[in-house]
């Protein structure tokens, strides 16, 4: 674990953030205290173009996320949700607002082949374990129990790049709980994947939520059909949380988007 309090797989991304483009005001990252994992209050993030022009990607974006849940963050493509789960991860720093987060947390990348680096199965979920001064049987136990909450427990041995896409996003997934990660934000883990593959990384997600540990998970997904193992969900539009509640009603209101959004198309072609 960094002693910022992001695990391994988060180390990676800091060479994917270019810094130039961040607008340093001020750095709020505290730990959370009550029943909610993950909360961002009135965050606030610009990039600056090529050009000098300065675009806002979050405005005064607010989003809480109870804990030892499940929840998926949707939108349009360019709504903001990466840059938002990149700032609850303090992966990128807003130039306004706060975030509370339950720690350690773990983000978990698109790609899994941005993370899972080591040549086998157990030495990348091992990984992350070396800077805790752990017995080598207490890095086995938590490596195990690791890999069985995501059923890649049989593929322990496995050298990494026998692994399917959503295999390898299990694999990071186990690194993360290895290091008793109890917020993971997990990044269109699926968009790659065959529908398998998909099934497997939404349900070994679905089997670490909650426990003892009371792990919560914040989701990215495209995908509809994944609001089903979802405990609630949350709809962003133009860089701000627009609906925040049930799946149900989340799903009603997408649904009443797309019927506006194909009137409107209809329109204009006429
Ligand atoms: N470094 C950057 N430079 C310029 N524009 C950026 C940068 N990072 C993000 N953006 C812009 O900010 C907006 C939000 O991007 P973000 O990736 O957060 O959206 P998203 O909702 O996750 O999109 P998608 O669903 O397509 O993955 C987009 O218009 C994107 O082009």
């Amino acid at each position: 674990m960094r002693s910022d309090g992001l695990s391994h797989s988060c180390a990676f991304s800091l060479s994917f953030v270019n810094q130039k483009h961040l607008l340093v005001r001020r750095r709020l990252v505290v730990r959370a205290s009550s029943d909610f994992a993950i909360q961002g209050r009135d965050l606030s993030f610009s990039v600056t173009t090529l050009q000098g022009k300065v675009v806002p990607v979050l405005n005064r974006c607010s989003i809480t996320i109870p804990e030892g849940q499940l929840w998926m963050l949707l939108g349009p493509n360019g709504c903001g949700k990466s840059t938002l789960l990149k700032v609850l991860a303090g992966l990128l720093i807003p130039t306004d607002g706060a975030v509370h987060i339950k720690r350690p947390k773990s983000y978990v990348f698109q790609n899994p082949d941005h993370q899972v680096v080591m040549p086998t199965v157990e030495a990348d979920v091992a990984f992350g374990l070396g800077k805790l001064n752990l017995t080598v049987d207490e890095v086995r136990s938590r490596v195990m129990k690791s890999l069985e909450a995501v059923g890649m427990l049989q593929y322990l041995l496995r050298p990494i790049q026998t692994l399917s896409g959503g295999q390898k996003q299990r694999v990071a997934i186990a690194g993360a709980l290895a290091e008793s990660s109890r917020v993971l934000l997990l990044d269109e883990l699926t968009t790659f994947l065959d529908e398998n593959d998909q099934m497997g990384v939404i349900k070994a997600v679905r089997n670490t939520i909650g426990g003892l540990e009371k792990v919560t998970a914040l989701w990215v997904t495209h995908r509809l059909e994944e609001l089903d193992y979802a405990d609630g969900a949350v709809y962003m539009d133009d860089g701000k949380v627009v609906m925040h509640g049930n799946v149900s009603d989340i799903k009603n209101y997408i649904k009443e988007q797309q019927v506006a959004y194909a009137k409107k198309k209809n329109r204009k072609n006429l």
